[in-house]
């Protein structure tokens, strides 16, 4: 047993966790405070990096799509009434031929080939007739041919700035001509806090194993965000105090994963006080990750404490964490799904909490999943989404949150 006396925490008073707020308002408060602040900084990245990220400016085409008049099936392009005699063949790529094609004329044609002037229309090969040297079919005027710039106008705007960047996009920008892309990521600094704590192998008895950290890079980028360092930091406020100068000075986001209830190693209200931070949301009325946090340091960046046991700070993140983030990106949160759903199996509301459930989806319902303890990762880790249930369980049906992919 440790007999030795408490160190002082702080030369400032500790602040004391104030009434919590509802989880809606929690919410809503840190999407508000994330969103008023000043955008973060922009970078230019090549392609290949931006993935994760959010535009910071709308995506511009710099090439019209198609560049031209195209063949949008494999075939003849033809002009006038046929039979046709077929001059020669295009393939995609090839320069747009010199002659305009003239009634009767045709030329066997690839899709994304520039069609000649003069013509009429893409006759398709399954659509055609072949004898030695003419085709025959019958054709609608404009049929199989894509218009110059019909999908995406030289100089259109193909995507808003705040759009995440997502497999898609890439391959949108790609084909608008782009190799790099102007956008925004918030940094986030984590700090995992505990003596007991292990960042790697198998812990020892009175150990654990860090659980936290290896759910932050994914959760982190989910909401546009990078995870940019996990630190460990001992059960020591003048560590906690250290480690947290070090993360503010380079991340727009500390996440302080523990130390944030009312045990004796809980040092991390009374850091931030000595930091001067104002804190936003300084608890949440919710079931599990009561103890969260969200504060703003006079400096500029903002910290989230999260609850240590692991299936509190899943849910916690949902909650603070990942609104932050996406609201310093500029992008919508991703949590949301707008669904409601009629839920089944333990799913009895808290009398003043909100709790937080893990789902699996059935039919147009859901089922609660077992072991969704704080502690106990085992439901969260196969539940396919979060389920809210507001106090005393007002309304029947429950909003459903994604969870982090
Ligand atoms: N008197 C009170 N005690 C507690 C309260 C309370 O309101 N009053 N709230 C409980 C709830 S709910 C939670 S959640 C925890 C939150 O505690 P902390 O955020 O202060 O976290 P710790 O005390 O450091 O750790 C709690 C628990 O989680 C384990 N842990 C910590 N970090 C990790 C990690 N990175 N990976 C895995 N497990 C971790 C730690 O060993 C403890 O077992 O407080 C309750 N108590
Ligand atoms: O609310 Mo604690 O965050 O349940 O485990």
């Amino acid at each position: 047993m440790d007999t030795t006396p408490p160190a002082p925490v702080s030369t400032r008073p500790s602040p004391r966790r104030r009434a919590p707020q509802t989880w809606p308002r929690a919410r809503a408060a840190a999407r508000e405070l994330a969103t008023a602040r000043p955008r973060g900084a922009v970078t230019e990245v090549a392609l290949g990096e931006a993935l994760g990220s959010t535009l910071a400016v709308d995506l511009v085409a710099r090439v019209a799509v198609p560049s031209l008049d195209t063949a949008a099936m494999d075939g003849y392009a033809v002009a006038g009434s046929g039979p046709w005699r077929v001059l020669g063949r295009l393939l995609a790529g090839a320069e747009p031929r010199d002659a305009a094609l003239s009634c009767g004329q045709a030329v066997e044609i690839a899709t994304g080939a520039p069609v000649p002037a003069g013509t009429l229309a893409v006759l398709a090969h399954e659509e055609a007739e072949r004898n030695a040297h003419t085709v025959s079919g019958r054709v609608r005027p404009g049929r199989h041919i894509r218009r110059r710039g019909e999908t995406t106008p030289l100089g259109s705007v193909a995507a808003p700035a705040g759009s995440p960047v997502t497999p898609a996009l890439l391959a949108l920008a790609a084909g608008l001509g782009h190799d790099t892309l102007r956008v925004r990521r918030p940094a986030v600094h984590a700090l995992v806090t505990g003596d007991e704590v292990r960042l790697h192998g198998t812990p020892a008895p009175g150990q654990v194993r860090d659980a936290i950290g290896p759910m932050l890079p994914g959760t982190v980028s989910w909401a546009g965000g990078v995870l940019t360092a996990i630190t460990h930091v001992g059960d020591d406020p003048a560590e906690l105090t250290a480690a947290l100068e070090r993360a503010v000075g380079e991340a727009d986001i500390v996440a302080v994963c523990g130390a944030s209830s009312a045990g004796p190693a809980d040092h991390l209200r009374a850091v931030l006080g000595g930091f001067g931070a104002g804190f936003v949301v300084d608890g949440v009325a919710c079931r599990p990750g009561h103890p969260q946090l969200l504060a703003a340091l006079p400096e500029g960046p903002l910290v989230v404490g999260l609850p240590g046991n692991p299936g509190a700070a899943l849910v916690a993140a949902l909650t603070l964490l990942v609104p932050v983030i996406a609201g310093l990106a500029g992008r919508p949160d991703p949590a949301p799904t707008g669904r409601r759903v009629r839920l089944a199996g333990d799913v009895r509301p808290h009398p003043v909490d909100t709790r937080l459930i893990g789902v699996r989806l059935c039919g147009e319902g859901a089922l609660a999943v077992e072991h969704v303890g704080p502690a106990d990762l085992r439901g969260v880790a196969v539940a396919d989404a979060i389920a809210v249930v507001p106090p005393q369980g007002s309304g029947d049906l429950a909003e459903l949150l994604r969870l982090p992919r």
